[in-house]
Parts: C-alpha cells; structure tokens; sequence
C-alpha cells in the first residue's frame, strides 16, 4: 500500500486531478479531506505523509486560504508545483434536462469557480443566485443529491461524469488561458530529471520604515535571483502589517540565494523557508491518463 495523499475531495475535484498527475499510480492511497484546511492538518499530524492543494489561479489571484494556514496554522514543506490547465463545464442533474437556463435558480461551486466563470454566468443565468461550497466536486454532488431542484454546478469533467450529471455547457471560464498552480506539501517526492526548481520563502519586515521592502528586493537583485512571485499577507495582528510570501527561481542552496537571505535577514526581517521543489506544467509531466484522448490534445494544444 503506497502512502497516503490527502487532497481537496470529494472525487472529481481540480485538485484530485492534479494530486493524479502528481502522484502517478497512487490512486489507492489518495485520500479526499473536505476543506484546504482539512488537507493541510492531516499532513501536519502525519495523518497523510503528502496533502496536494490549490495555490494561485491565472484569473482569480492567490488561493488565500492556503497562504493563511501556510503561514500561520501549520508547519509543512512544499516539495513539489503543478500548473494545471483548468476548464469549467457547467452541469445540470438530468431529471432537469430541458428546462430553459436561464430559468435555473442555484449555481453552486468553490468561490475560485465562480469568480473564474462570472461573466458566462451573468450573462446566461442572470437570474440565479450564487452558492458557494468547499469544492467543485462537492457541488457537482449536492446536485445530484437534489434531482427536484433548479440547480447548475460548475466544476470538472471528471465530476459530471463520476456524479452522473447532464454537462450543458463547456469551457465556459471567462478567459482561455486559465490554469492553477498546485503544490504538494510533506515528504519529500522523488522528481522528473531535467525539472525546473523553485524556492518559498515567507519574509517579515522588523518594523515599517521607508524603503523596507525595496532594500528586500534589491538584496535579491543584487545576487541575481529572480523573484516569480511577491504576495502579501496580512499578519492578523494589526491592520496594515504584512508578511510577504515570495517565490524564488532559484534553490535555497545556491550560493547567490544563501547571500541574498543573509542580506535580508542583517536588515532584521524574518525568513521562513517553505522550501525548494521541481515545478511541472501538466503536458510536460505526461503521466496522467486523461479520460480520453480528444481532452488531452485540446489540453496540449493551448
Ligand atoms: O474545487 C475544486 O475543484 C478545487 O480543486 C479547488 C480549486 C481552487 O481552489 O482554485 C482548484 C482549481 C480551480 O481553480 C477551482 C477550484
């Protein structure tokens, strides 16, 4: 028995997807946990030695709650980032097959969903009010459980398929282009040769002061390492302080790296370190086996 994956569940989720492709031929042992949180706690107890969880969309910004129970609930390294194309289909119970959609009444998905397919569905469910659940998945299921009601979820193919409903529409994310990166926190996983490496780390200014943050960022481009990412995070301990979750192109190893961090950490901030990890995008990784072949060229060809 491999060891155990927890992932956002129930099945049929994006992240479920993703924990596949990252963990190939592990499908026994993926275990699906209801919320980020959830996930994320399991792998801190060593419930699951490996959690996968949603990061960041092209559309919607950062996945905040992930960010939050990283920075200041749990204690897990990230050892792994998957780039995943994401495509909402719109899905209806088929006892409901034929009614009109703009006369449906409920759209339910995770807030990520929504918020990526809200043009598409002002435009053609005006009139629904939006419902907002701890997975795609999940409402694909609550859906089903409710054949008598006026109800659309948004969500995977995958889930319309495994929860038995009618998919009316496909591809309906306001822009092409829409992908989420994922990353798989715990133990360490043995990675693809030739990967490209990326590096975590959470920065804490000592006090605000003018030009804090830019003696921060010149620390990092005066030893060439480039940053890919720069997000800040509120601290929760008073309005207008910040940590700020960056990413790194570069191993925490490096030698330019180790300087850029002594430089930042002589200015008294803070450094945690999430750790250095291969970074896959879905056609590159090739182990995943889509639900047919017509999907995963669509999927290639973008
Ligand atoms: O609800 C799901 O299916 C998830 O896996 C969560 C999630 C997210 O939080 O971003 C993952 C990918 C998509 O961006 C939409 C939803």
């Amino acid at each position: 028995m491999k060891e155990p994956v927890a992932y956002l569940g129930p099945v049929g989720t994006f992240t479920h997807e993703a924990a596949r492709a990252l963990f190939p031929g592990h499908d026994q042992a993926l275990t699906p946990y209801s919320s980020i949180p959830d996930v994320l706690t399991a792998v801190d107890r060593g419930e699951c030695e490996y959690g996968v969880v949603p990061v960041e969309n092209a559309i919607e910004g950062s996945v905040n709650l992930t960010l939050d129970w990283l920075i200041h609930q749990v204690e897990v390294p990230i050892t792994a980032e998957l780039i995943y194309p994401i495509s909402q289909y719109l899905m209806i119970h088929p006892d409901q097959a034929g009614r009109p959609l703009n006369s449906f009444t409920r759209i339910l998905s995770h807030p990520q969903a929504l918020a990526q397919t809200q043009m598409y569905l002002r435009k053609h469910l005006p009139r629904a009010a939006l419902s907002y659940v701890e997975s795609t998945a999940d409402a694909a299921l609550r859906v089903q459980e409710n054949p008598g009601e006026a109800w659309v979820a948004v969500g995977t193919r995958s889930a319309g398929e495994l929860y038995g409903l009618k998919i009316v529409a496909r591809e309906i994310q306001d822009v092409p282009n829409n992908f989420t990166r994922f990353i798989a926190v715990g133990k360490e996983i043995s990675c693809e040769p030739g990967s490209s490496w990326k590096s975590s780390l959470l920065v804490s200014l000592p006090s605000d002061f003018p030009g804090a943050l830019y003696r921060v960022l010149q620390s990092f481009a005066r030893h060439g390492v480039n940053l890919s990412r720069i997000e800040s995070r509120p601290t929760k301990k008073r309005l207008g302080t910040y940590h700020f979750f960056i990413d790194a192109e570069t191993k925490l190893e490096h030698p330019s790296m180790k300087q850029a961090i002594q430089e930042v950490e002589a200015w008294q901030c803070r450094i945690r370190r999430f750790g250095s990890y291969p970074s896959y995008t879905f056609d590159k990784i090739n182990v995943f086996q889509p639900v047919d072949n017509r999907e995963a060229e669509a999927y290639n060809q973008r």
